[in-house]
């Protein structure tokens, strides 16, 4: 393409939302990836016949910038129960939400982690999260998660039992540092609708954007040194200039090319994939580590969710580990080893797949990084930023600063009002 309007540097779900929506406004874009495909942190790789999603993510269908931009009965998406099994005290206990799944909730009300009050306390949650537009979220007074639900009243064996593991999986942080707001605005999107993944897998999210794409606006293979002014250099000496150009680069790489843009503190998450012979829980489950010790975190029955996951007759088995290891080995034997007291014996038969170790994964929502929630996207006339760095560390948030880039594109260029 030879004399693109705007520049876009990344091809991951917030450098093709801003893409779309400059090409939707008539504009010559060019999408430049360093990878061969686009997608960023949003990839799924075919392993003999398995699909591998590079870390374990879902999709909610409540995020508003989704419902804009995605086709989602495109995407085929399979659901989650809305709730987890949890592994506390020798055995799998169920928790579910209890407005969505009355009948289960019942049944589990007093056998399952938590007190009864507990219960009406995620009720009290949850009306809070939903309250109000979602944009409101954003501006509510902030604090720890760990206030937050100190002050809500939840006892100590309901945060320890389901909370912490379960938003440690969202976070990607067990500390419970994060800020308020991301708490709130998980909830709410947690219990506005339904959590899964594309039949095909999450890579399919990114495919279905730069379908969307005209003919030789992306191109892969195509990592770029540096940017300064309208102009971008390539790795391979060529030089490209635009009107505009916007940087959709992860956090770390961002840094790199934009001097003075800040690296936010990132958390880190390991994800195994193994091959089983038989699910070890049936149904589409998340189940949560509530025991407070040991190193996994969660486990996804991946092909309980979408059968596409894994071929006819096997099972694929997803799990999380919190941080990244140096001894892939030692930490595969020992999730093994934890693994068979939670789903017995079995777990012996289980084949290695392959790990992915994500050393910057989300970049984390302190109380101080969502100081404002929506951090600028214009950096001076011509050049932009956005990314989930922008915004909120999730789908939604890359998507929306990707479109908020573009808007501020084209008001710079009057084209927007
Ligand atoms: C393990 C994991 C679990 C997650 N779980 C969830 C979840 O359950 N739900 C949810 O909503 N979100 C989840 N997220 C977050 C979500 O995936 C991200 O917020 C989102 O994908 C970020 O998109 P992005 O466009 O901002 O950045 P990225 O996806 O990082 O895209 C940046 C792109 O820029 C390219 N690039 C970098 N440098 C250059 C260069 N110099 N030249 C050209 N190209 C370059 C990269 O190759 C990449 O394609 C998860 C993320 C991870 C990693």
């Amino acid at each position: 393409m030879s004399n693109p309007d705007v520049i876009v540097v990344g091809a991951g779900l917030s450098g093709l939302a801003c893409a779309r929506a400059l090409v939707q406004s008539r504009l010559k874009v060019m999408l430049l990836e360093a990878e061969a495909k686009p997608g960023g942190r949003v990839r799924t790789d075919v392993h003999e016949g398995f699909l591998l999603d590079r870390g374990f993510q879902v999709y909610l269908t409540a995020y508003p910038e989704g419902q804009r931009i995605l086709d989602v009965e495109a995407l085929k998406l399979h659901c989650f129960m809305p709730g987890a099994k949890v592994w506390r005290g020798g055995r799998l206990h169920t928790v579910v939400d209890p407005l969505r799944q009355p009948v289960t909730a019942l049944a589990h009300l007093f056998g399952s982690v938590g007190t009864f009050w507990d219960k009406l306390r995620v009720l009290e949650l949850r009306q809070l999260a939903r309250s109000g537009e979602e944009v409101d979220v954003w501006l509510r007074p902030q604090r720890t998660s760990r206030r937050y639900l100190e002050e809500l009243g939840f006892t100590e064996e309901m945060v320890e039992g389901f909370l912490r593991p379960f938003l440690a999986g969202v976070f990607l942080d067990r500390s419970l540092m994060t800020s308020s707001r991301f708490l709130e605005f998980v909830f709410r999107m947690f219990s506005s609708g339904d959590a899964g993944v594309p039949e095909q897998g999450m890579g399919a999210i990114p495919e279905q954007l730069a379908a969307k794409l005209p003919p030789g606006c992306l191109r892969g293979h195509a990592p770029v040194a540096e940017v300064w002014g309208h102009r971008a250099r390539l790795a391979d000496g060529e030089m490209v200039g635009a009107q505009a150009v916007v940087v959709a680069a992860d956090p770390p790489a961002a840094a790199r090319l934009l001097p003075g843009m800040p690296v936010p503190m990132m958390n880190a998450v390991t994800c195994l994939y193994f091959a089983a012979p038989a699910p070890p829980v049936e149904g589409p489950w998340l189940v949560l580590n509530g025991e407070g010790r040991g190193v996994v975190n969660n486990v996804a029955m991946m092909s309980e969710v979408s059968p596409a996951y894994a071929p006819r007759g096997q099972s694929l088995v997803s799990v999380s580990v919190l941080g990244v290891s140096s001894d892939g080995e030692a930490l595969r034997a020992r999730v093994c080893e934890e693994l068979k007291e939670w789903f017995g014996a079995g777990v012996a038969e289980w084949r290695h797949l392959r790990t992915y170790s994500l050393p910057f994964a989300l970049p984390a929502q302190t109380v101080e990084a969502l100081e404002p929630p929506h951090r600028p996207v214009r950096l001076s006339p011509g050049l932009y930023v956005c990314g989930d760095h922008r915004d909120s560390a999730s789908i939604h948030g890359a998507l929306g600063s990707g479109r908020r880039a573009a808007e501020a594109v084209l008001t710079d260029l009057g084209l927007y009002s």
